[in-house]
């Protein structure tokens, strides 16, 4: 059966009654459902392989390529969700702005957005330049089946690191320059890429997209008084961009203990943490009515199986309190994990709690 109502969006009634659906609305569910961040992508023999000889920004605008790529992970481990292939700087590479995805560096901007004359480079969004978004995706929740599909985008503040750096920062000092120096330009910067972010998302779900992540993986570097100021008025208008759709919104990010209230109050229904707080400590400052997301260290899949169990347990026993739980690792699967290790913490969590 179809349900393409407001409430449900695009997807079928049996992907909407899925684990991962279920525990995104805090109702209870069969098992606790798994995903990895990254879970597509180098770990993957298979992954290497179809992506042999194509660059990384021209393989996310290849629909055939996205879907197969998207379906290994379900395929060999059996998580409770995909996550669409892309990156986060596929948006901006849309509209135009120079940019290339080095491999082992990350995202580089030939020409930094660092003045109001730049800002004009970041024009909107519209449907026509990502149509291999809505390509891929309707092939991909064909092929799916019940298996719910995660869009996701990079928010305002992780994308404006990428344009004002330059590149990859571990400062964001020009970044950080900008946000105190120029509040103005650096408001009018969040506003226009919370647009473009808003935009990308909403072609996502319209296309078949179960729920969205949005990615803040840099802003762990801000004190809880600049993010409020400075950075959540744009991140709670791209939730609010979506939020008519009714499908799961999550909020991600590293480093962000002293956070996890305010990504909760920038308007998303689950909240990803890392491994640096214990989910039981975690709810406690994210407040009731949000499901969490997370947190095994991703460097703990290079321990022994009985390690990564241990830790699976202690995991799974800081969640037992919460209302609604999807188990993950704290950031992205590491390149050089041993796949193997990841199959058999997704069987191990759906016997401990099934
Ligand atoms: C910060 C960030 C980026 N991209 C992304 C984030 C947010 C998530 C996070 O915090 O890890 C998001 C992203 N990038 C990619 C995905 C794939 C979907 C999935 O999770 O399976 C997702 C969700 C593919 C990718 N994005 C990238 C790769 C590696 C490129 C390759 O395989 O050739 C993949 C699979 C490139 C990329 N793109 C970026 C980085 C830091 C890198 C790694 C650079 C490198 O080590 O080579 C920027």
């Amino acid at each position: 059966m179809s349900v393409n109502d407001e409430a449900t969006g695009r997807q079928n009634a049996a992907t909407y009654d899925s684990a991962f659906m279920k525990a995104c609305r805090r109702e209870p569910v069969p098992h606790t459902p798994v995903w990895f961040m990254r879970q597509a992508g180098r770990s993957l023999p298979e992954y290497r392989k179809v992506r042999e000889g194509t660059a990384m920004l021209e393989s996310c605008m290849m629909p055939e390529l996205v879907t197969e790529i998207t379906l290994q992970p379900v395929r060999r481990h059996g998580v409770d969700a995909a996550i669409y292939f892309s990156d986060i700087v596929v948006p901006l590479k849309a509209i135009g702005i120079d940019l290339d995805i080095k491999p082992g560096v990350g995202p580089v901007v030939e020409q930094p957005i660092r003045s109001r004359a730049d800002l004009a480079r970041l024009r909107d969004l519209t449907p026509e330049d990502v149509s291999y978004v809505t390509e891929a995706i309707g092939m991909l929740t064909r092929e799916l089946g019940e298996t719910p599909l995660i869009g996701f985008a990079g928010a305002p503040f992780t994308l404006a690191s990428y344009l004002v750096e330059g590149g990859p920062s571990r400062n964001h000092e020009h970044t950080k320059a900008m946000m105190y120096g120029d509040p103005q330009l650096w408001a009018d910067l969040l506003d226009r890429l919370a647009e473009i972010t808003g935009a990308f998302l909403k072609v996502q779900i319209e296309a078949g997209a179960s729920a969205v992540q949005l990615f803040d993986s840099w802003v762990g570097a801000l004190a809880p008084a600049d993010y409020r100021r400075s950075v959540m008025p744009a991140s709670t208008k791209v939730f609010d961009a979506v939020a008519g759709y009714g499908v799961p919104r999550i909020h991600f990010g590293v480093g962000t203990g002293e956070l996890l209230g305010l990504l909760g109050e920038a308007g998303a229904d689950v909240v990803g943490v890392d491994w640096r707080v214990p989910l039981d400590e975690a709810a406690r400052r994210v407040g009731p009515g949000k499901a969490l997301q997370g947190n095994i260290d991703p460097a703990v899949l290079f321990s022994s199986r009985e390690a990564v169990e241990a830790k699976a347990d202690e995991v799974l026993a800081a969640a037992s309190g919460l209302e609604g739980h999807i188990f993950n690792l704290g950031h992205g699967v590491l390149p050089s994990t041993d796949p193997d290790a990841l199959t058999r913490l997704v069987e191990y969590v759906h016997t401990r709690t099934a």
